[in-house]
């Protein structure tokens, strides 16, 4: 059986191939046959595609001004064609799963795309403009590749913060607003569901017994709040705008900015792009939306790079701090997607601020590249994980489980 995985983010577009034995799902994932990459956070206007098969097989291409569908199209093509050639022909993919950002208060699961299920992506891209887009591209990428024969799922980025209790959810706006749909919904759902019960695993205990802050800190940051498996309180909002600050998002700001904005003339698209693709660490810096360039410019004595990281830092550790209230206590902190996965002084310093807890990591370990390990000293009472997040095999997992072709797999 074989499941390809289309994951877009907003700088990047991650896609796999699986290919399953029907009869055993393994816990973890398998090595994907094909994996390949695009982005587009580096250079204006320019895509970086990468490429590698199961077999050892490497593209690495650049691509210029072409659509984000044609681009994904050109990605896909190396399925079958060229040296990362895979399958013989498109025949072969069983199902196709897409990781869909916003799912609205619609869906609460994963869903099979229909033509309601499309239309519904495209009326929740009005919230989150930058991905349901993006998300629907490449359904529709794939509609035009493979036909509209083949199963695809949507797996809600929404779904996994769908039960956080009401106060959590509700703005202290005008009650009507909250009856229009207007509440906080969260996102990377996917990402921190996955790692929450990688994390149980890692620790030996059971999910259930557990409170965990799951930090996912990538080109979007946000972090939620587990309490027994389920998420409870999380930073991203109504929008994935809210909360910490990102890469080119401004996260949580005073409303009063927006209105003084409007009465100064500003129009809702320009607002939209300032907060969503000018603001975080591209907007603080004037240099990047990317840490790893932030930190190359903070080594040169860049004030504005320093600046933005400690703007991001601080935001960071008051939400953390908010995430430990709402659970009440806190038996690990987990790190997680491309900053939370690779940025050790970030975390030291993340640390650091929670050593009032008695929190304390081992520096070699946070330094010497970690995946999926505890990097808290033995005598920490709160845990410290890097766990590299499987948002696709996630996806792949719940594709299984709604097209039927298998078993249903149990849980982590
Ligand atoms: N080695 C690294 N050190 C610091 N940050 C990194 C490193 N590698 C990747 N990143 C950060 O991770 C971000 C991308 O994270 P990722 O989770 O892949 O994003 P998304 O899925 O939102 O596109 C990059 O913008 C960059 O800031
Ligand atoms: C929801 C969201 O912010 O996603 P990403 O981190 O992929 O931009
Ligand atoms: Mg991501």
């Amino acid at each position: 059986m074989k499941i390809l995985v289309l994951n877009a983010g907003s700088s990047s577009q991650k896609s796999c191939l699986y290919s399953l034995k029907e009869e055993a799902l393994p816990v973890q994932s398998p090595k994907p046959i094909w994996e390949a990459q695009i982005d587009w956070s580096h250079h204006e206007g320019v895509a970086e595609l990468k490429v590698k098969t199961i077999h050892g097989a490497v593209l690495k291409e650049e691509l210029n001004a072409q659509s984000r569908q044609e681009t994904v199209e050109y990605m896909l093509k190396s399925l079958w064609q060229g040296e990362t050639k895979v399958i013989d022909s498109l025949a072969e993919i069983d199902c196709v799963g897409h990781r869909v950002v916003h799912g609205g208060d619609k869906y609460k699961e994963s869903s099979l795309i229909t033509k309601e299920v499309k239309e519904a992506i495209a009326d929740f891209a009005k919230f989150a403009p930058v991905h349901n887009p993006a998300n629907l591209q490449g359904i529709e990428a794939i509609e035009q590749i493979l036909g509209e024969k083949v199963a695809q799922v949507a797996v809600f980025d929404t779904a996994f913060h769908a039960k956080m209790p009401e106060a959590a959810i509700v703005y202290a706006l005008p009650y009507e607003f909250y009856e229009h749909g207007i509440r906080r919904y969260g996102f990377h759902g996917i990402s921190h569901q996955y790692v929450s019960q990688r994390a149980a695993q890692l620790l030996g205990k059971d999910l259930t017994s557990l409170k965990l802050v799951t930090c996912h800190l990538g080109n979007g940051c946000s972090l939620a709040a587990v309490k027994n498996g389920h998420s409870i309180d999380t930073t991203m909002g109504f929008t994935p705008t809210a909360g910490l600050m990102m890469g080119t998002r401004s996260g949580d700001i005073d409303p009063g900015i927006i209105i003084d904005l409007l009465r100064r003339g500003h129009t809702g698209e320009q607002i939209d792009d300032i907060f969503n693709r000018r603001s975080g660490f591209l907007g603080l810096s004037g240099i990047s939306a990317d840490m790893r360039k932030i930190e190359e410019a903070i080594a040169q004595g860049n004030t504005r790079a320093q600046l933005a990281y400690n703007v991001y830092l601080h935001i960071l550790r008051s939400f953390i701090g908010a995430m430990i209230a709402s659970l009440g206590g806190v038996d690990a902190l987990v790190f997680t997607a491309g900053v939370g996965e690779n940025a050790a002084n970030l975390r030291a310093d993340v640390c650091a601020s929670f050593e009032f807890l008695g929190l304390k990591i081992d520096e070699e370990k946070n330094n010497h590249r970690p995946v999926d390990q505890d990097i808290s000293t033995p005598d920490s009472p709160v845990k410290v994980l890097v766990i590299h997040t499987q948002e696709d095999w996630a996806i792949a997992q719940e594709c299984v489980r709604l097209t039927q072709l298998s078993v249903i797999p149990s849980p982590l």
